[in-house]
Order: C-alpha cells, then sequence, then structure tokens
C-alpha cells in the first residue's frame, strides 16, 4: 500500500532528525518536497541501508470531540474533493502523524509553509462544485457582517480561490452588495474565479459549508469586549439558529465579541454538535505575539516564532512561554524575562491598542485574515496545530466551557484538542480563564 506524504510530515520529520523516510510505493505531494527543501529536510529512501530507527508517526493522544448531536465522541473527518474534482489526500498520513515527540508532546506549532496557500498547488485543494455539503450545490462560505472584519475576511477567502462562491451577508443589505461587487471587481488582479454575492439575509444567501459570523457591534475606547455582550448575544443567538435551519451541516466560526462568550452562545443557539462551532481570537492573539515579538532584537522573521496564544481572548490570555522558539531557539534564551514579558502584555491588549488609535471601532485586518485562515486550514486540511475558542472536553482539566485551546482542524470543523505540555503555572491560567469565562457566561442575560 503506499502512503501520501505531506508538507506536515516534513514538519515532522524536521523537528525529529532531518529526515523523511519514504517507502518505494509512496508518493511526496509537491508541497511537501518544497517544504523539505525550505527545511533541508532529506527525503530518503525507507528501504535503503540506513533506515531509520526511529519509531514510526504516532497518531497523537487525542481526547477526541463531543459529538452532542449524536451523543458520540468523535474526531474524524470527512474525504473531500479538489476544486478540480480529483480526490483530496484527506486519507494521507497529514492527518495522522503530527509533529509528536517521543513524549507525546507537540514538538513544533511552526505554522506550514506559505506554499499550503499557493493557489494552483495541486494538494491539498479547495472544495469542489457540487461538494457544497448542504445540497450538492456550490461549495459555499458565507461571511454574515460585511462590516471592517467580514470584507477583509472574504477578501482573503474569494483571493484564495478555493470555493465556489463567497457571499456576504448584512442588515444593510446594498453595504453587502457593494462590498461584494467591489470584491467581485478584484477577480483579475487576484485572479481568481469564486463569485462573490452580497445579500440581507443568510436565508438569501443559501446553504454554506462554513459561515463565518462578524455581525455585530464593535467596541469603541472606553469599552471593554464585555460591554457588547447583551447587543452582541441577540445578534448572535438570532443569527445561529437561522444558520442553524438554512445550512445545518455548516461550520460556524465566530468572530464577534465577546468571542469566548459569543462563540459558546452560537454553540447553544445553534444546537449543533460542539465539533461544528469554533471561535476566532487565537490565531489572531498569536499572530499578535509574533508580530510583536519579532520586532526584538535577534528574534528574526515572525513566521519563525513558534508559540500559540490560549485562554480568553482578553484579560486571561495566556501565552506559553516555556513552550514559544524563535527558529528552534527557546524565546527566554534570546529575549529577556522583562521585555517577554512586556511583548505578552501588549499582545494581550493590542485590541485595545488599535481601538484607542483607531478612536471608532476596532481592528480588522488581521482579524479577518485570522477568521480566513481558519475556514482555508479547514478547507485545505493544512493539519497544522493552532488556537481556537472551541468547548474543552476535559483536556487540560477544564470541560464544559469555550475557550482557546490547541487543535487540528479538518473539513468538518474540530478534528482534536492537542495536548501540549505546560509549565504548572501556565495551565493554572489556563484553568482559571476557563472558569472566569464561565462566571461571565452565568452572568450573561439569558433572552438572547
Ligand atoms: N474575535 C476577534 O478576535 C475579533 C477581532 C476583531 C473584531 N471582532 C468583533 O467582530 C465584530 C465586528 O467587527 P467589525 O469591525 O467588522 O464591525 P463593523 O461595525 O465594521 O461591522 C459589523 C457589521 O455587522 C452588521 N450587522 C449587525 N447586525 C447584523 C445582523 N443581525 N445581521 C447581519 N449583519 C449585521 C453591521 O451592519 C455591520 O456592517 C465586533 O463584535 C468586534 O468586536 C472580534
Ligand atoms: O479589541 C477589540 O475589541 C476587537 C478585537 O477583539 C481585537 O482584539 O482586535
Amino acid at each position: 500500500m503506499s502512503t501520501i506524504w505531506g508538507a506536515s510530515d516534513v514538519d515532522a520529520a524536521a523537528a525529529r532528525s532531518a529526515t523523511l523516510r519514504v517507502g518505494p510505493r509512496d508518493i511526496v505531494t509537491p508541497l511537501a518536497r518544497e517544504r523539505a527543501r525550505e527545511l533541508g529536510v532529506t527525503i530518503a529512501d525507507a528501504d535503503t541501508a540506513d533506515r531509520p530507527t526511529t519509531a514510526p508517526p504516532v497518531t497523537p493522544p487525542s481526547s477526541g470531540t463531543t459529538d452532542r448531536a449524536q451523543g458520540t465522541r468523535s474526531s474524524a473527518t470527512t474525504a473531500g474533493t479538489r476544486r478540480n474534482g480529483s480526490s483530496s489526500p484527506s486519507s494521507s498520513p497529514m492527518a495522522l502523524t503530527p509533529d509528536l515527540d517521543s513524549a507525546g508532546s507537540v514538538h513544533s506549532m511552526r505554522p506550514p509553509s506559505p506554499a499550503l496557500f499557493r493557489r494552483g498547488a495541486p494538494l491539498p485543494g479547495g472544495l469542489s462544485s457540487g461538494s457544497g455539503v448542504a445540497d450538492g450545490g456550490p461549495s459555499r462560505v458565507v461571511v454574515v457582517g460585511a462590516g471592517h472584519v467580514g470584507m477583509i475576511a472574504a477578501m482573503r477567502l474569494a483571493d484564495a480561490d478555493v470555493v465556489d462562491e463567497v457571499v456576504l451577508v448584512d442588515i444593510d443589505e446594498g453595504r453587502a452588495a457593494g462590498v461584494a461587487l467591489d470584491l467581485q471587481h478584484t477577480a483579475p488582479l487576484s485572479d481568481f474565479t469564486t463569485r462573490v454575492r452580497g445579500v440581507g439575509t443568510v436565508e438569501e444567501a443559501g446553504p454554506a459549508d462554513y459561515v463565518v459570523i462578524t455581525a455585530g457591534r464593535p467596541r469603541q475606547p472606553g469599552m471593554t469586549r464585555a460591554d457588547l455582550v447583551s447587543t452582541n448575544a441577540a445578534i448572535v443567538g438570532d443569527l445561529a439558529r437561522r444558520v442553524a435551519a438554512t445550512s445545518p451541516r455548516a461550520v460556524i466560526v465566530v468572530v464577534t465579541n465577546p468571542l469566548d462568550e459569543m462563540t459558546q452562545h452560537a454553540w447553544t443557539s445553534s444546537e449543533f454538535p460542539s465539533s461544528r462551532v469554533l471561535g476566532m481570537a487565537g490565531v489572531l492573539d498569536t499572530a499578535r505575539f509574533q508580530a510583536l515579538i519579532a520586532l526584538e532584537d535577534g528574534v528574526g522573521r515572525a513566521r519563525s516564532v513558534d508559540a500559540v496564544a490560549l485562554g480568553s481572548h482578553g484579560e486571561e490570555m495566556v501565552i506559553p512561554l516555556s513552550r514559544a522558539t524563535s527558529a528552534g531557539r527557546p524565546l527566554p534564551q534570546v529575549v529577556s524575562q522583562a521585555r517577554l514579558d512586556a511583548v505578552v502584555d501588549r499582545a494581550r491588549g493590542s485590541g485595545g491598542e488599535v481601538v484607542g488609535l483607531l478612536k471608532t471601532g476596532s481592528a480588522f485586518m488581521a482579524p479577518g485574515m485570522s477568521a480566513a485562515r481558519m475556514v482555508l486550514a479547514m478547507i485545505r486540511e493544512s493539519d497544522e496545530v493552532m488556537s481556537a475558542a472551541v468547548l474543552a472536553d476535559g483536556s487540560y482539566g477544564i470541560s464544559d466551557v469555550y475557550l482557546g485551546l490547541p487543535v487540528r482542524l479538518g473539513r468538518r470543523g474540530l478534528r482534536e484538542i492537542v495536548t501540549i505540555p505546560l509549565a504548572p503555572e501556565e495551565l493554572a491560567a489556563l484553568r482559571d480563564a476557563g472558569e472566569r469565562i464561565r462566571e461571565r457566561l452565568g452572568a450573561m442575560p439569558q433572552a438572547s
């Protein structure tokens, strides 16, 4: 039997021994070869005399995800097809070979190669026409809220050219239609074939594979995210129920603030399995930390920083420095503890810093790109470890509350919560974040 080796297998090999051993009939994807060139990983024939003595890749100690609708625990993902209609590598070892060290811990949280995001790359692809989950119709991503975050997310999604349709929905229908038309005009500039529509309701948008909810009020200077709760809970609750009716098999990605509470609210309102309701904040918070620490002397490029932001999207954000590296070197060996602490604080407060500078509205470029990145990771089954707000399932000693945890996503949403070793104080801070979010949920108005 032949095995398909993907870019994430190369990442795992880079973390272990800088050599990827493949069998004579195995297929190494072009992206994996490109990734190997980037990382200096040798692709060697496993049948040669110097056969590796290292253990084969192992399946992670997944705690699985709870599928409430079915009452079962599942980490399955759905096979998909590429945009060109051929079979996707969803059964490839990309899904089975995490970058774990022999202790079963995550060795690297490095984002995948930019090669994974290059248009026209043969593997993995997008969703083919006719693969739309709801009706066998067009593959479709619906972005609810054609405001600042929504339009950036839609732009990235259209530009990626991996779905038939991106539909913007806004109660201000003219805005949705105008932004959509403006975006459609960029098709020759960005060279995409995705159609872009703008409508006033999720019902008009039609059944979707993925729904990104950015609708709601942003905060203004002097406000906390929590100040948005009653206004936005009413919007998100209503939208989640209507999305569930229109797109019963969609994966929902919530962006609206306060993020952790709104994601849990969308889950209960939609009555979807928790694996299909995710929140976007960790990708953004991680990017902010990477970007800001890269401004420090000696750190290098932001993408060479391997780190993850967990916990809440706010005061209880946890950035485990015990796991953070730059080009493979532990960050505390590169940057002084005082500077590290200052950068963590700045990353934690970055949303507020941007609000203060803009004076009206909040950040949207990095947030919109981060939301699109989550959707693209699912469509492309990139298999990267990223932070997302998910329903804690007992991992890290936390249960039944949405908060930022390291995850792998698949076509159908959450594939698994990844357990990474944390220092005792980091674990305590993560658990505290769960408790604080639970308290805020308890205080949330019930009628939304
Ligand atoms: N999770 C994160 O990391 C993150 C990052 C940035 C912003 N946000 C949040 O995202 C939300 C949107 O931010 P923004 O800057 O895009 O705001 P915005 O005001 O620019 O856009 C919001 C849009 O939602 C629309 N809208 C309101 N109610 C609606 C409804 N019921 N149906 C459809 N559309 C509706 C509005 O007409 C508006 O166009 C805010 O709550 C903000 O706090 C979260
Ligand atoms: O800070 C905000 O209110 C918006 C968003 O959550 C952000 O972090 O930029």
